[in-house]
C-alpha cells in the first residue's frame, strides 16, 4: 500500500473516456468515506488511547492526513487486513504539514496543532493557498492561538504550537465551508474550557454542507464527548476525553454518485453494496435526487440500485447541503431531457476549483447550454459534441467528464489522474463497470 502523497502531476495525454456500447448493469463496491476517515484520524490522534480504522479510504486526501498525523508524531500503522492502527502521542513540533488540495487537512489541523509542543507550519498545492481559511485563522486566534501567516490568511501559515490553548466562545463565519466549523468542534474537547462555536455572517448567509457538521457531532458523541447542536448555528463541545475508536468506515457515498448516474445515461442500473440504512454523508441525497430526475431507486439487502426509469428528467434543487455532488448532478443534467437549476452553491467557487466557472466553460465547450447564477447553474440540455473536457485538479470535475464520455462520442477527460484525491482506482472501477458484456 502506497504511503507516499500521489502526485497531482498532469500526465500529458488526456484519457479517452470509455463510450457505453450498451445499457450499463453492474454492481459496484466503493472504498472508503473520505470525510469520515479523516475525522477519523484526527480524533483518533487525540483519543485517549490507540484505536482501530477498519476498510479506511487510502487515497491522497487521507494519505495527507496520516501523514500529517505522523509529522506530528502519532502513530498510523498498517494493520495486516487493510485496517490502520492509530497510536495517539503528544503533538510534537516543529513540524511540517502538506496539506496537498485537502480541505478536511488544511481545515482540520490547525485546530490540533496548537496542541502540539512547538511550530507547525502548513502549506499545500498552489490552489491550496487559494482556498479559503482566514476566517479559522481568525477563530484560532480568537480562541488564544498565535499563527503567523504574513498577513495572507491562507496557506502557507505557521501554528505555534503552545501544548493547549484556552479555548472559550468564538464567533465565526462559516457560509464559506462547513469545515471551518467541523474542524474546530473535532479538536474543542481538547481545549481548556472546551469550545463554544457561533456561526454569524453578513446577510444571514448561512453554513453550507450541514450533514458535514453532523457527521463532526455524531463521531465525537459516539468518542464520548459531549455535543449541545440544539441551538441554529451555535455548537458547543464540552472539555474532557476523547475515548479510542473502532470504526468501520461506510463506503464512499459522495463518490457513488458518477457510478449510479452511468445506469442513468445509459439506459442501465447500477447497484452499490453496503449502501448504509442511516448516515450522515451527504451522499445518501442521492437517493432522493435521482428519483426526482426520474430513476428507480432501491435500497434494499444488496445496496442501492439505481435503474434508469423511462425518461431521465432535469432537476431544480437546493444543493447547499451536498455541495460536492453538484459537478456529477451537473454533468448528468446536460444529458437529461429537460432543463435544470442548481442551487445554493456559491460556496462552490472555493472548492478544489471555482466548480461553477469551470463547469460552465467545460460543459459549454462540448456544445452544452450552461450560465452561471449568483448561487449556481441553469443548465438548458443540448446535442453535446466530443472534445478534451478540463478537470482543473478536481476529483469531481474528472468524474463529470467521465459521465459524458458514456453518452457522448469521443471526449477525454485531462488529468483523470486528479480523482486520486477520494479514489486512486476510479478509471479501474469505471472502466471495468462500464466494459461488461
Ligand atoms: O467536512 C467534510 O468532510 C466536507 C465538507 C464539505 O465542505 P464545504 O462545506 O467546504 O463544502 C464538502 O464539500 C467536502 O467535500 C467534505
Ligand atoms: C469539496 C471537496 O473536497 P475538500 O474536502 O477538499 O473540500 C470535495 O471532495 O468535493
Amino acid at each position: 500500500m502506497q504511503n507516499a502523497p500521489l502526485s497531482p502531476s498532469t500526465p500529458a495525454q488526456p484519457w479517452p473516456a470509455p463510450r457505453a456500447a450498451a445499457p450499463v448493469v453492474g454492481t459496484v463496491t466503493m472504498p472508503g468515506s473520505k470525510s469520515v476517515t479523516n475525522r477519523a484520524l484526527l480524533l483518533a490522534a487525540l483519543a485517549s488511547g490507540p484505536s482501530t480504522l477498519r476498510a479506511p479510504l487510502r487515497s491522497r486526501d487521507t494519505l495527507l492526513m496520516a501523514d500529517a498525523l505522523r509529522a506530528l508524531g502519532v502513530g498510523v500503522e498498517d494493520d495486516a487486513n487493510g485496517s490502520w492502527r492509530i497510536v495517539p502521542a503528544t503533538l510534537r513540533g516543529p513540524a511540517t504539514v502538506d496539506c496537498g488540495l485537502a480541505g478536511t487537512v488544511m481545515r482540520f489541523l490547525p485546530p490540533a496543532a496548537v496542541l502540539a509542543d512547538g511550530p507547525v507550519t502548513l502549506d499545500g498545492d498552489s490552489r491550496a493557498r487559494e482556498r479559503p481559511m482566514g476566517r479559522l485563522i481568525d477563530a484560532l486566534r480568537g480562541l488564544g492561538a498565535e499563527i503567523e501567516d504574513d498577513g495572507r490568511a491562507a496557506l502557507p501559515f505557521t501554528v505555534a504550537g503552545r501544548g493547549g490553548l484556552p479555548g472559550g466562545s468564538v464567533t465565526i463565519d462559516a457560509s464559506a465551508s462547513s469545515q471551518f466549523v467541523s474542524g474546530l468542534l473535532l479538536s474543542g474537547a481538547r481545549y481548556e474550557k472546551g469550545l463554544v462555536v457561533h456561526h454569524s455572517a453578513d446577510g444571514g448567509r448561512p453554513v453550507p454542507s450541514l450533514p458535514h457538521i453532523e457527521m463532526t457531532v455524531t463521531m465525537l458523541r459516539d468518542a464520548g464527548v459531549s455535543v449541545d447542536d440544539s441551538e441554529p448555528n451555535t455548537w458547543r463541545v464540552e472539555p474532557g476525553p476523547i475515548a479510542p475508536l473502532d470504526l468501520d468506515v461506510e463506503p464512499d457515498l459522495s463518490n457513488a454518485a458518477p457510478f449510479l448516474a452511468a445506469g442513468l445515461v445509459t439506459g442501465g442500473s447500477v447497484t452499490i453494496t453496503g449502501w448504509p440504512t442511516r448516515t450522515t454523508q451527504a451522499g445518501d441525497a442521492l437517493r432522493d435526487l435521482l428519483a426526482r430526475m426520474g430513476a428507480v431507486v432501491t435500497l434494499d439487502d444488496r445496496g442501492l440500485t439505481v435503474a434508469a426509469g423511462p425518461r431521465l428528467i432535469g432537476l431544480d434543487a437546493d444543493l447547499h447541503d451536498v455541495g460536492e455532488l453538484t459537478p456529477v448532478l451537473a454533468a448528468l443534467a446536460a444529458l437529461a431531457e429537460t432543463p435544470s437549476r442548481l442551487r445554493g452553491v456559491a460556496h462552490l467557487r472555493g472548492h478544489e476549483t471555482d466548480r461553477l466557472a469551470a463547469l460552465v466553460t467545460e460543459l459549454n465547450k462540448l456544445g452544452g447550454n450552461v450560465t452561471e447564477t449568483d448561487d449556481g447553474l441553469r443548465i438548458e440540455p443540448r446535442p453535446l459534441h466530443g472534445g478534451v473536457f478540463g478537470s482543473y485538479h478536481d476529483h469531481r470535475m474528472a468524474q463529470a467528464g467521465a459521465l459524458l464520455g458514456l453518452a457522448v462520442d469521443g471526449i477525454a477527460v485531462e488529468n483523470v489522474a486528479t480523482t486520486a484525491k477520494t479514489m486512486p482506482t476510479f478509471t479501474a472501477v469505471w472502466t471495468e463497470l462500464v466494459s461488461q458484456p
